[in-house]
C-alpha cells in the first residue's frame, strides 16, 4: 500500500439511479415508490429548452411535496455551456429546502468546472444558512472529461459519485454508433470466420473506476438505452460490477430490479467471501500468509477482496 491510504467513498447504497424528466411530473410519485436507491430528477437533456423553467418549478415543488423516503435525491442540472445552469443551482438551493441531497453536473470536462459550481453553491448555502452541505455527482461524457478524469475525481470534497454517460461520450469521441451503452454490432474481432464481440465502453469505465477509487468517489455505470433488452442490460451491469462499479442508471422502471440484483452481492458470493476470511484466519493462526481454498490460492490480498464483498453486502443491508 502506498503511504497515501485509499479513501472510503460515501457509505450509501447506489445500486440503481432512476431517471425521470422534470417536465413529466406525473411519474415523480412512481419514481419515489420505486426500489431505486437514488432518484435523478432531470433538468438537462430529457427536458426541451422551452420546458426548462416549468421543469425546474415542477422539481422544486415535488422535492417538498413528495415523500422520497430514505432515497438519495439528486437533480441533474444543465451543463455549464448553457444559460440555464446558474438558475438551476440558485433556485434549487434557495427554494427546494434541505431534502435535496445532491446535484448531478453533466458533461464535466475539467476540475475548474466543479470549482465554478462549488463557488456558486457555497455562496448560496452561506447566504441561506443551509444546514446540510449539498453533494455533487458528475457525468463523464466527453473526450475532455475522460482525459481529465482524475483531476475531476479530486476536484471537491462535495463529489460523491461519477457516472459514465455513454450517449454523449460516444458523440464527443466521434464513435460510429447511435447505441446508448451495451454491445455494438461493429466492435468485434474476427477469427476463423467467427465474430467475437468486444466492449467499447470498457476502457472508459476502467479509467473512471481507477480515478474514483483513488479519490473516494462512487463509480457508476450510466444509461442503457434499449429498455426492451433485459439481457443486454444485465450483461452490461454485470461487466460494470465486475470492474468495480457500484451501480447503474435506469432510464425505465423495468431496469431497476435488474440493477438492484446485479449490484447486491449474492448470498453465494457473500458466503464464499466469509469462507475465505475464515480460511485466512485459520492460516494466520497456523503462522501462514497463504492457504488453499477450494483448490485455489488465497492469501492476504484475498482477505481484502473478500472484505469488499462482505462490507458492500452489510452496508446495503443496513441502509435499505
Ligand atoms: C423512456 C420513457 C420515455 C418511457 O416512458 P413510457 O412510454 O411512459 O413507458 P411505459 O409506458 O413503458 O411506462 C410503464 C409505466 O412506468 C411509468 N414510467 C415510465 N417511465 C418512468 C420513470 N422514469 N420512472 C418511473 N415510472 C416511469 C409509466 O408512467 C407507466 O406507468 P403506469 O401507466 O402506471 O403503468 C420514460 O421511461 C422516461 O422518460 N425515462 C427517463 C428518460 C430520462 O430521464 N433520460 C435522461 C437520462 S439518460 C441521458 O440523459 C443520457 C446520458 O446523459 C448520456 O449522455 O449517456
Ligand atoms: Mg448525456
Amino acid at each position: 500500500m502506498s503511504f497515501r491510504i485509499q479513501p472510503t467513498p460515501a457509505a450509501r447504497p447506489n445500486r440503481c439511479q432512476l431517471f425521470g424528466p422534470g417536465s413529466r411530473p406525473a411519474i415523480f410519485e412512481k419514481m419515489a415508490a420505486s426500489a431505486a436507491d437514488v432518484i435523478n430528477l432531470d433538468l438537462e437533456d430529457s427536458v426541451a429548452p422551452t420546458d426548462k423553467d416549468s421543469a425546474r418549478a415542477n422539481i422544486i415543488q415535488a422535492i417538498g411535496d413528495i415523500d422520497w423516503g430514505n432515497k438519495t435525491l439528486s437533480v441533474r442540472i444543465n451543463g455549464l455551456d448553457t444559460p440555464y445552469w446558474y438558475r438551476d443551482v440558485v433556485d434549487l438551493l434557495e427554494q427546494a429546502g434541505d431534502r435535496i441531497d445532491i446535484i448531478m453536473i453533466p458533461k464535466v470536462g475539467c476540475a475548474a468546472d466543479l470549482y465554478a459550481v462549488d463557488a456558486l453553491v457555497t455562496a448560496v448555502e452561506r447566504a441561506k444558512g443551509r444546514s446540510k452541505p449539498l453533494g455533487f455527482e458528475v457525468i463523464i461524457e466527453s473526450a475532455a472529461g475522460i482525459s481529465h478524469v482524475e483531476e475531476i475525481a479530486s476536484a471537491t470534497p462535495r463529489l460523491q459519485a461519477m457516472s459514465l454517460g455513454a450517449a454523449d461520450f460516444a458523440a464527443s469521441m466521434g464513435m460510429a454508433t447511435t447505441g446508448i451503452g451495451g454491445t455494438q454490432e461493429t466492435y468485434y474481432m474476427a477469427r476463423e470466420g467467427q465474430k467475437y464481440w468486444s466492449d467499447p465502453w470498457h476502457w472508459a469505465q476502467a479509467a473512471i473506476v481507477a480515478a474514483c477509487r483513488t479519490h473516494g468517489v462512487l463509480p457508476v455505470d450510466g444509461p442503457f438505452g434499449d429498455f426492451s433488452d433485459d439481457e443486454g442490460f444485465r450483461a452490461q451491469a454485470l461487466r460494470s460490477a465486475t470492474l468495480g462499479m457500484v451501480g447503474k442508471w435506469a432510464i425505465h422502471p423495468k431496469q431497476v430490479a435488474i440493477a438492484n440484483e446485479v449490484f447486491t452481492p449474492s448470498d453465494t458470493a457473500v458466503a464464499e467471501a466469509r469462507e475465505i476470511l475464515g480460511a485466512m484466519e485459520q492460516a494466520k493462526a497456523n503462522g501462514e500468509g497463504a492457504t488453499v481454498y477450494k483448490g485455489r490460492l488465497v492469501d492476504i490480498a484475498s482477505i481484502k477482496q473478500a472484505e469488499v464483498i462482505v462490507k458492500q453486502s452489510e452496508m446495503i443491508a443496513q441502509n435499505t
